[in-house]
């Protein structure tokens, strides 16, 4: 009985938080935050992206991170600056990130006009704008109300768990602080996002003679992680491969596929079969025809304009592989809709108490999780992020 009191207290009680902060918000935008890793928009920014990667003990665990994560960089700086000038001299994710948040806040402006005017803010991990430059932009438009959107539809503590532990790590500063926040975790089975993954492969097909459409393989490729996250109970992988089976299901599985693993780096065990080496099983099996499908980032970035297109591009004209790559979301309306209605059932069941700022499963630590800010961040943002 007591606890039913206090349950009933506590829903009183958030109940009453929500209606205060949608009064005093009632002019300032409800900020659709846009969290990923970013990528150097020059090439004379790589150095400084590689530091913020390697010094992310969330990401890469290193012993004396500050000291070693600038040696790594630096060392590692010459090689990637080389491919994001093979690509045209730096990371388009920017351009797409702001195309993407502007187009889905427009949308939800009349889809949850009650939360109106949405407002998109860019936050990225080891590129500008970076957490800090981000919270004081919106410390300056008044945002009381703000939803922390991951845009890696499939969750990982190494990915979207590490810009929400820099969130958390940030909670007191102007702009995070008295700020009601709540989190999109993950949506990588959402029918939106299905749908135009499914459409980009659909027109990469056309590419092939009608004659070989249907014995094309459908190669979904995404970023590997290392043996070491996913043995302790990361969820990505599952993720991922549910992903890949919703957006078979909406193909009406006409092709054969499978999902393999890209761009590992350094020396551990990593999730495998690797793209390259799946690309080069297939020649030798004598399946020539291939559609590489990047599933697990909706932008263009060095791994699908280097590596995938470059790379494995001129691997596959030497094994005699036709090769088509799935073009990545980017700007694609259809996935553009899928992200205002992911974000508007969100705030739409988040009013009505029907989900609480953060998604059941965010709130489950890796059975293997030793990382204590993992544990506070899901504590913070499972009390409406109010500091
Ligand atoms: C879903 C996507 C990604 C996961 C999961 C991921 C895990 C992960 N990555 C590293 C180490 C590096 N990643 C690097 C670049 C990079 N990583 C992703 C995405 C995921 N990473 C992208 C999209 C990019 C490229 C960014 C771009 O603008 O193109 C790099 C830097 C490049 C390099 O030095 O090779 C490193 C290092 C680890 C260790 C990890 C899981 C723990
Ligand atoms: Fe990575
Ligand atoms: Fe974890």
């Amino acid at each position: 009985m007591a606890c039913a009191r206090q349950a009933r207290t506590w829903a009183t009680a958030r109940s009453f938080r929500r209606s205060y902060a949608t009064v005093q918000s009632a002019k300032s935008p409800t900020a659709i935050v846009m969290m990923n890793m970013g990528g150097p928009s020059t090439v004379p920014e790589v150095h400084d992206f590689l530091k913020n990667l390697f010094s992310d003990g969330d990401l890469i665990p290193l012993p004396f991170q500050r000291v070693l994560a600038p040696l790594i960089a630096k060392r590692r700086t010459p090689k990637i600056e080389d491919q994001y000038t093979a690509i045209g001299g730096g990371s388009p994710i920017l351009r797409y990130t702001r195309a993407q948040g502007e187009g889905l806040c427009a949308l939800l402006d009349e889809l949850h006009p009650e939360s109106a005017p949405h407002k998109p803010y860019v936050m990225f991990r080891y590129a500008n704008p970076l957490t800090n430059s981000t919270l004081a932009e919106m410390h300056k438009d008044g945002v009381k109300r703000a939803v922390a959107f991951t845009q890696y539809p499939q969750y990982s503590c190494s990915t979207t768990g590490s810009s929400l532990n820099e969130l958390y790590r940030k909670r007191d500063v102007d702009g995070a602080r008295g700020v009601e926040w709540s989190v999109v975790d993950r949506w990588g089975t959402h029918p939106g996002f299905i749908e135009a993954v499914a459409q980009r492969i659909e027109s990469a097909l056309q590419k092939f003679s009608p004659d070989k459409r249907s014995d094309a393989v459908l190669l979904f490729s995404a970023h590997s992680l290392p043996m070491s996250v996913v043995n302790r109970g990361d969820p990505y992988i599952l993720e991922v491969s549910a992903s890949v089976s919703a957006v078979m299901q909406r193909l009406g599985n006409k092709n054969p596929y499978r999902l393999v693993w890209q761009s590992q780096v350094g020396p551990s065990a990593w999730m495998g079969m690797q793209t390259s080496e799946a690309l080069k099983g297939l020649a030798r099996l004598g399946r020539k025809e291939v559609v590489l499908v990047p599933i697990a980032f909706t932008s263009d970035h060095i791994e699908t304009l280097y590596e995938l297109d470059l790379e494995y591009g001129k691997e596959a004209e030497e094994l005699g592989v036709e090769v088509h790559r799935a073009e990545s979301l980017n700007e694609s309306p259809v996935f553009i809709r899928a992200l205002a209605d992911i974000v508007s059932a969100h705030l739409r069941d988040y009013s009505a108490s029907k989900i609480g700022p953060a998604s059941v499963q965010l709130g489950l630590r890796c059975p293997g999780c030793t990382n204590a800010v993992c544990g506070q961040q899901k504590k913070w943002l499972a009390g409406a992020g109010l500091s």
